[in-house]
């Protein structure tokens, strides 16, 4: 038996937190050594962070990167552990993304990536090239700081594998295990035994799936050990990197860490049997016809043993089952951890949340209840970190006890319910039910008379006094006079959070937590510069589908049992008079169902199709519930609305990334925001269609 012990981790890195991300990589590689391990990888450029985006532009990135080395370099803790380090490289006077292969105070090998991500979320060819070169090596020569370390002056920069006395390894980088030619494949079939792999790879609802499928598959079809390392966390933009590092053979994972957690670094380790991977091979003879033609890899020979003297008393790794969440788990975990890194870095004394009593800034209020939760949880079982950042935010004393969730929730958490002369008892109870739930400071306050003097401004200006529709007012005026209280709500807000502490003699400053999800977004069903307008939110990538699911689920999982009573009532705004008549109800607002919406949204975006395109698929698909001429007005009404409203995504307050179909201008769907809304020439053709269909 040849025994070896790996190690694979999720870092939470900050993007350019040069310190805090060396020290992080250095504690991963400390206890990856006590653990016994002999071989230690890392996330994708782990040095700067993954997140630096034009940054990467800035030589100062990629120098920094090389000073962090040669202080890991110049100390013990590579001594006997071969590292792998994510870092930008300039080879030639190109950048690369890179991994950097270290043992002993020495560079072995830097492999730059093959196939750069640039699809959805991302965008390394803006910053990086993609290697060219397959199976080819290069000299690279190091920068003199590295120089005065190593002693080296060149080393191997290329597309190789490292082939040491008693086994061999290779790394390949994120994207390219989703690549159809993914480079294990040539690397298993020269042999190759462990395979790692350094990712940044964010959280997204139901995705965990696709990419352990894809690791399990590599070595399921190749035979072999795959190593798969994740930041994890929020550095410093919309996504949550969500962890994950997990370590399989053959097939099966035999170690997986947390997707979502408040600690820094984690660390998983296994000992793997590498004599597995060679009898597994052995025994597949069409893979072996095919190993025996191809080219080999250029291998790098090192002089050390990554199996142990001790091997043969190591107890190799059992297969384990993998641990999925459900998409309710992944909502309240994954933004919640989001939140809490934001909250730590921001330098903020807190969170403040306008809270309604609906689905959507209860679901929000519900998330940092869980943040509440997981950073208190983290503190008692004495992570360091965690201990510190829930002192210093919370203002607790050093010798004071560390609080539980509904404590830390009255520290950090400030609801307001904004009442005014159209909210109903109903929503205002279930707001203070749910915040003293989760422990938050609540504060329940009318806005009429901030309204009532905007209005009289208004009137004084122009001798005019709009009324409401149900009052005998035209639409123009029903509209402006639910705009006017539901943006005196934001400025309220903001006033609110910049001064609450003040009030309770703390210091800092309260971040406005935005509440609109992402089928409000896309129907522009909301009003630009309200309370949607905040610092960030955490549910604007979110469907109001999942929402509800999560509330169910949260109301009794996090035991915040008001949620399911926010669950059964039918959304509404509550910005027009109820009469015994009229209720304002989401719905019939918008002219169409959250269901529809999900489904204009998903056909949208992921399935890229306009308006003629979606007009057909859901003629196929609707045919049992609408006829032609009823579903051409239902397309044609989404996308008059979304494209009426795309200019407000453009001022879209920044949200936790967490659907393929959201419409987040900024980053993700990139589009136009000044559109023809009557698309002439595409509702025609639907229109044709439609009468031939009928
Ligand atoms: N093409 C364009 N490019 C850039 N900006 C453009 C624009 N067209 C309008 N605008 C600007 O946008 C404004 C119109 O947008 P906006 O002021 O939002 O107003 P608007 O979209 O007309 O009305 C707000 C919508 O939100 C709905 N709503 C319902 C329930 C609750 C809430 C809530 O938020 O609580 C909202 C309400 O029923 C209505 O459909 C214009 O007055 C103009 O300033
Ligand atoms: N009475 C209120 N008190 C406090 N905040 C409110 C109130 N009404 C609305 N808001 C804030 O304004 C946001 C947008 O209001 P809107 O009526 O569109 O609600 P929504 O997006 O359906 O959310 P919810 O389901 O939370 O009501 C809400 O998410 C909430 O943060
Ligand atoms: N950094 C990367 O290469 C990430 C790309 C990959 N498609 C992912 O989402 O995980």
């Amino acid at each position: 038996m040849r025994v070896t012990c790996l190690a694979t981790c999720a870092l939470n890195q900050w993007a350019l937190d040069f310190e805090g991300n060396l020290a992080r990589v250095k504690s991963s590689i400390s206890i990856a050594k006590r653990r016994g391990a002999r071989y230690r990888v890392g996330p994708e450029l782990e040095l700067p962070g993954y997140g630096c985006e034009d940054h990467f532009l800035e030589l100062d990135t990629t120098e920094h990167s090389w000073e962090c080395l040669a202080d890991l370099l110049n100390g013990d803790e590579t001594d006997e552990i071969v590292c792998d380090v994510g870092m930008p490289v300039i080879h030639g006077g190109v950048r690369y993304n890179c991994r950097v292969f270290v043992l002993n105070r020495k560079i072995l090998l830097i492999r730059p990536k093959l196939c750069l991500a640039n699809d959805g979320n991302y965008r390394e060819t803006r910053w990086f090239t993609a290697w060219q070169h397959q199976k080819k090596i290069e000299d690279h020569q190091l920068p003199p700081a590295i120089v005065a370390v190593t002693g080296q002056s060149c080393v191997p920069f290329g597309d190789a594998a490292l082939e040491f006395l008693d086994a061999s390894l290779g790394s390949e980088t994120c994207e390219e295990l989703f690549t159809p030619a993914a480079p294990h494949i040539q690397m298993a079939l020269s042999g190759v035994e462990v395979i790692s792999n350094g990712s940044g790879s964010h959280h997204q609802l139901r995705k965990l799936n696709t990419r352990m499928d894809l690791i399990r598959s590599a070595t399921g079809k190749c035979g072999g050990v795959y190593m798969y390392a994740n930041q994890r966390g929020c550095d410093g933009g919309r996504l949550y990197y969500d962890g994950c590092a997990c370590i399989a053979v053959n097939g099966e994972i035999v170690a997986q860490g947390e997707q979502f957690a408040i600690q820094e670094v984690e660390v998983v380790i296994a000992n793997v049997d590498l004599d597995a991977v060679v009898g597994f091979r052995g025994a597949f003879q069409s893979m072996a016809v095919q190993a025996s033609a191809g080219d080999k890899y250029p291998m790098i020979h090192v002089p050390f043993r990554l199996c142990p003297n001790d091997n043969v008393s190591r107890i190799p790794h059992s297969p384990c089952d993998i641990r999925y969440h459900s998409p309710q788990e992944e909502i309240a975990l994954g933004p919640a951890c989001w939140l809490w890194d934001y909250l730590r870095r921001s330098g903020a004394s807190g969170y403040l949340l306008p809270l309604s009593g609906g689905a959507d800034s209860s679901s929000t209020a519900a998330i940092v209840g869980s943040m509440c939760q997981l950073a208190t949880a983290a503190a008692v079982s004495g992570d360091e970190v965690a201990v510190a950042d829930v002192r210093r935010i919370a203002q607790i004393d050093e010798n004071d006890p560390l609080p539980c969730a509904k404590e830390l929730a009255h520290l950090l958490f400030q609801t307001v319910y904004l009442g005014s002369e159209n909210s109903s008892a109903a929503t205002r109870s279930r707001s203070s039910a749910l915040a003293a739930e989760i422990g938050a400071s609540h504060l329940d306050v009318r806005i009429d008379t901030v309204v009532a003097a905007v209005v009289a401004f208004f009137t004084s200006v122009t001798q005019k006094t709009p009324k409401f529709r149900v009052d005998g007012g035209s639409n123009v005026e029903n509209l402006a006079l639910q705009n006017i209280q539901a943006r005196i709500r934001m400025v309220l807000s903001f006033v609110l959070a910049q001064l609450m502490p003040w009030v309770r003699g703390r210091s800092g400053f309260l971040l406005v937590l935005g509440s609109a999800n992402v089928d409000e977004g896309l129907r522009g069903y909301m009003t630009k510069y309200d309370c949607s307008s905040a610092d960030i939110n955490p549910i604007g990538g979110i469907s109001k589908g999942d929402l509800r699911s999560f509330l169910r689920w949260a109301a009794d999982r996090l035991g915040y049992p008001t949620l399911a009573e926010v669950e059964e009532a039918p959304p509404t705004a509550e910005l027009e008079p109820i009469r015994d008549d009229y209720v304002q109800t989401d719905e019939e607002d918008m002219g169409m169902t959250y269901e529809e919406l999900g489904v204009y949204g998903r056909l949208r975006k992921i399935s890229r199709l306009g308006p003629v395109e979606m007009f057909k698929r859901l003629l196929h698909e609707w045919r049992d519930r609408a006829s032609p001429t009823e579903i051409a007005a239902k397309v044609k009404s989404f996308f008059y609305h979304y494209s009426c409203n795309r200019h407000k995504m453009t001022t879209l307050t920044p949200s936790y990334h967490a659907e393929n179909y959201s419409p987040e201008d900024n980053r993700f769907d990139l589009r136009p925001f000044l559109y023809n809304v009557r698309w002439p020439f595409q509702f025609r053709k639907i229109d044709q269609l439609a009468g031939a269909a009928e």
